[in-house]
């Protein structure tokens, strides 16, 4: 934790955190790995619970990349215009799990978060955006924080893609496979999270707890409340680490 020096007072400055999930249940498992209570905090646009006496704003984006980019890029803006920018985005909440690197339970956490279906599709298959000279398809954590990240959580490190549409089918999750050889799991938000980090010039990490494996769709067998309980546990393990993360170790 850094001491600074403000009015000739020695002040702890906390690290100043927002951190991102799809819908409130996410955002409430990520609440609870914290000793204090939140407040609510309403701004244009979205509101943020900021957990008592900590450096953490928490921020339930909503559903898909879109709604994610945008309700991530309202609080980084509202906190940039008040002088109390954050310095970490993250990206949090339950994932598909690919098999067999990321079984129902477990953790991820992103080495490169990339979107999966953000191109176009041809005779001769999907071709990325970048492919057709357009904008990016990947965000990559800072790898200092991204190995502490999985040091203290136990969290497998890999690829997170992001999708629009949630993977229904053996034959749409074996093309993802083989597009994506290095993928541990597929979510929603974690690229349209990161690309408004990134327009903010601000680090991004994700971490996943894995509600079901990515295939053929059986929503009766996620496992949401194992994967909330793995998401509480591994946010309280992560937190020490964001708050003794140095950004200049990358
Ligand atoms: O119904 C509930 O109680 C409930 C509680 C927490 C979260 C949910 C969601 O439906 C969250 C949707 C969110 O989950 C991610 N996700 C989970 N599995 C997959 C998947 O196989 N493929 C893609 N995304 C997945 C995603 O980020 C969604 O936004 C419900």
């Amino acid at each position: 934790m850094v001491l600074q020096a403000e009015e000739g007072r020695l002040i702890t400055s906390a690290p100043h955190v927002l951190v991102a999930t799809a819908v409130p249940a996410e955002r409430d498992a990520v609440a609870r790995a914290f000793p204090g209570t939140t407040k609510e905090v309403r701004l244009p646009g979205v509101t943020l619970h900021r957990v008592d006496s900590s450096g953490y704003d928490l921020l339930a984006a909503g559903v898909g990349p879109a709604l994610a980019a945008a309700s991530t890029a309202a609080a980084l803006t509202a906190a940039a215009l008040a002088g109390a920018p954050y310095g970490l985005v993250v990206s949090a909440g339950i994932a598909g799990g690919f098999r067999p690197g990321a079984p129902v339970g477990s953790l991820v956490v992103a080495d490169e978060i990339t979107a999966a279906d953000l191109g176009a599709e041809t005779a001769d298959g999907f071709l990325p955006v970048t492919e057709l000279g357009f904008g990016a398809v990947s965000h990559r954590p800072p790898e200092s924080l991204v190995r502490a990240a999985s040091a203290a959580t136990g969290a497998r490190a890999g690829a997170v893609l992001t999708v629009s549409t949630v993977t229904g089918t053996a034959t749409r999750a074996d093309a993802l496979r083989d597009r994506h050889p290095r993928a541990l799991a597929e979510a929603m938000e974690g690229f349209g999270v990161a690309e408004a980090a990134g327009a903010h010039g601000v680090p991004v990490l994700e971490i996943r707890a894995v509600s079901n494996p990515v295939g053929p769709r059986d929503r009766a067998a996620w496992r949401i409340g194992d994967a909330l309980a793995a998401l509480t546990e591994g946010f309280g393990k992560l937190a020490p680490v964001l708050e003794s993360w140095n950004p200049h170790d990358d």
